[in-house]
């Protein structure tokens, strides 16, 4: 391939692979690789610089505006950071700064580089009034809504050494252990895991319901201070400064006074990085003078004053020894390696998950492979890749199974899904099993005292296939009841049995989850793609386990917040007889299946009655929590979107164009937070 081929082949790739990544928030492929093939177009181009794109990727930032939010121009550009792998380049870099500018000491801070993505942040008059993202660098988003959700992020300061208007700039970033639950939490209701945490914090500032971003616990690490009036002389003092004044501020930062001092501190954080919060993929060494800093300036697309450090992923090698399949509570059969046991980041790592077959075949492993294993923020390792040169003779090919591995059923690829599935849910017993786990789990019915292999217990003895089976047990079913279990992990076997006492908890818990409130035996009863907050909202607003069992597909997609997938997965649900069944005898064992007092919201008027309504954008008076509580408490419903049977949307400041201008076409009454106040007197 000649250069002209080469540079035109990357530059196309990369700009792509920029798109999909600030864009849709995926990753085609690891950063390194991404880094390297930047590397070798700058080289290239180096070399020709009259074969270069206008819109080469070493020329720009690589982030892109989109059109879901208002587009903002920032005050000062957000530029990337030129980055290295290698302690040679960080010399060479001290090098360069040594000839621009010779016979001064220059001193060094040391910062993380969170994973996550730049947020700028403008204050005015202490005040909290825009959250933008850094887009293409010199526009980004207006995401001001979903910063505000941040909790460590103060909305007012106030000190007498603030500048009028200001700005700082951060990371924001998805804490390992929001990233944890939230990919908990989908695997419950049967959705795939999101990928990691720097991915989920990008797709997640994006969402449009600050509602969910809050959910979420999204967190940001300030590092740096803009205004237009220059009133710190380092880097140092501005840091000093945020943190006296209330921003967040990571304490792992350190002044270095030599170069040696700098290598030393990524050395130190090479391992210590993992007991963080939060995945990092580097540091950051920034020039701490201010008075340096200009004079060493910019290239297009960074400072020359800063360079980022990267470390390479933590990547062990080790044999796929063999693949089982894993059948879930959804039915989906997902494939784990079995690897020879290897020590990684500190632990012990004998499984990765693989995700789905897809990915077995993307990656080309056989067993037998020498596989690369890497850690990031995710509970389980993943495999990246296969060692090729070191492929031994004897591999074999893995076979996705066409039947479930545990009740033999062929099974089923759904349109559109990467998921294969055991279609016996009414047969299989991973499923009914996991179907079991899901009722009694603390977040849902809250059965504690029957974990821990009871259920395997109850279901090998014929007592228990579905949730209204545990209201029929009795003290003479239970009494008596022993099996042995292996933990399959350590090998270790124990005896679990049911004396007196454990009969008697069981049988109290039992009774006592029939208070559980509606909107947790509604999540508990396990309906596709009804999470916790789904099954709070669905509860809110019909209130009863009828009213939900009555909807068809259109009304339930009024409710705020759930779509068309979800609604279609209820209808099908309470259309199963024997789920209409099992609802009928919770119904006859006591569970709560109508919204409990305290959760009604106290009716104040009629005002609204039979009135729907929807509000876009921000109001003086009250938070969007506040406002959605005063519709109902007088009467009103609250709807999902603009369409024809929309009495009212409220219009509150910076609205949302596309809801305006439906509503507009469509001939819907659009009132103000005053008239809106007035209506409900
Ligand atoms: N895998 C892919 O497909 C793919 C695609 C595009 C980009 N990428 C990755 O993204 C990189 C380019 O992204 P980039 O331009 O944001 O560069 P970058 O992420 O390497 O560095 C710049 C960013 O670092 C962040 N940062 C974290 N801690 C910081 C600190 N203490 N001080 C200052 N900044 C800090 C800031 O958000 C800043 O914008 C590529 O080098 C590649 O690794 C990957
Ligand atoms: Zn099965």
């Amino acid at each position: 391939m000649n250069p002209q081929q080469r540079i035109d082949e990357l530059t196309g790739r990369l700009n792509y692979l920029n798109q999909r990544y600030y864009q849709d928030a995926v990753s085609e492929i690891s950063d390194e690789e991404f880094d390297q093939l930047l590397r070798e177009l700058s080289d290239l181009e180096r070399q020709h610089p009259e074969l270069k794109h206008k819109d080469s990727p070493t020329q720009h930032v690589g982030g892109t505006i989109s059109k879901e939010f208002p587009t903002v121009s920032h005050r000062y550009p957000m530029l990337s950071l030129s980055n290295t792998y290698s302690d040679e380049e960080i010399l060479d870099w001290e090098e360069r700064i040594r000839k621009a500018i010779p016979e001064e000491t220059v001193e060094y801070i040391c910062e993380q580089k969170f994973d996550g993505i730049s947020l700028s942040i403008r204050y005015e008059n202490g005040q909290l009034t825009m959250g933008i993202t850094r887009g293409d660098g010199t526009r980004g988003d207006d995401i001001t809504h979903n910063i505000k959700t941040l909790r460590t992020l103060p909305h007012r300061i106030e000190a007498e050494d603030l500048p009028p208007v200001f700005e700082v700039r951060g990371e924001g970033f998805m804490p390992l252990i929001s990233f944890n639950r939230l990919n908990q939490e989908r695997l419950d209701i049967g959705e795939e895991p999101l990928m990691n945490p720097r991915n989920a914090a990008a797709g997640t500032f994006k969402l449009q319901d600050s509602g969910e971003v809050s959910r979420r616990r999204l967190d940001c690490y300030l590092y740096s201070f803009l205004s237009d009036r220059e009133i710190f002389q380092t880097h140092e003092e501005s840091i000093l400064a945020l943190q006296r004044w209330g921003f967040n501020v990571s304490p792992t930062w350190k002044k270095c006074a030599s170069i040696e001092e700098v290598i030393a501190y990524i050395r130190e954080w090479e391992t210590k990085r993992f007991d963080l919060p939060l995945n990092t993929d580097g540091i950051v060494v920034k020039v701490n003078s201010f008075a340096q800093q200009r004079e060493l300036g910019f290239t297009a697309k960074s400072p020359r004053w800063a360079i980022a450090y990267k470390y390479k992923a933590q990547s062990v090698e080790t044999t796929l020894r063999s693949v089982s399949y894993q059948v879930g509570r959804t039915g989906a059969v997902t494939p784990v390696a079995n690897l020879e046991p290897v020590l990684l980041a500190g632990t012990i790592v004998k499984r990765a998950s693989l995700h789905n077959a897809n990915e077995i075949g993307r990656l080309g492993i056989r067993l037998g492979d020498y596989v690369f294993v890497e850690k990031g923020g995710e509970i389980i390792p993943k495999i990246t890749g296969v060692n090729l040169d070191r492929r031994p003779e004897e591999t074999e090919e893995i076979h996705y199974p066409e039947t479930c591995p545990v009740c033999g059923t062929p099974l089923v690829q759904p349109e559109g899904e990467v998921a294969r599935y055991c279609p016996n849910d009414k047969g299989c017993p991973p499923q009914i099993k996991g179907k079991l786990e899901h009722f009694i789990q603390r977040k849902a019915m809250n059965l504690d005292s029957l974990g821990e292999g009871k259920i395997e217990l109850l279901y090998d003895k014929g007592l228990v296939t579905n949730p209204a089976d545990f209201y029929d047990l009795t003290y003479e079913q239970l009494f008596g009841l022993e099996k042995v279990i292996t933990d399959p992990e350590t090998g270790k076997s124990k005896k679990i049995g049911f004396r007196e006492k454990t009969t008697q908890a069981i049988l109290n818990a039992i009774e006592v989850s029939k208070t559980v409130p509606f909107e947790r035996v509604l999540f508990a009863i396990g309906i596709r793609y009804v999470g916790e907050t789904v099954a709070q909202k669905l509860a809110r607003y019909f209130k009863t386990i009828d009213a939900i069992r009555q909807a068809g597909v259109e009304e339930l997609t009024n409710v705020p917040e759930i779509g068309g997938r979800i609604a279609q997965s209820v209808v099908e649900f309470f259309s199963a007889a024997e789920n209409q069944e099992l609802v009928a005898r919770l119904q006859s064992a006591g569970l709560q299946l109508t919204l409990g007092e305290e959760a009604i919201i106290e009716q104040l008027s009629e005002k609204l009655s039979g009135k729907t309504l929807l509000y876009t954008g921000t109001f003086r008076s009250f938070e969007r929590e506040e406002l959605e509580r005063l519709i109902e408490a007088h009467g009103g419903k609250l709807l999902s979107g603009v369409s024809g049977k929309l009495n009212f949307l409220i219009v509150g400041e910076k609205p949302g164009s596309s809801k305006v201008d439906k509503a507009r076409k469509l001939n819907v009454a659009m009132i103000s937070e005053d008239e809106f106040l007035n209506l409900i007197g």
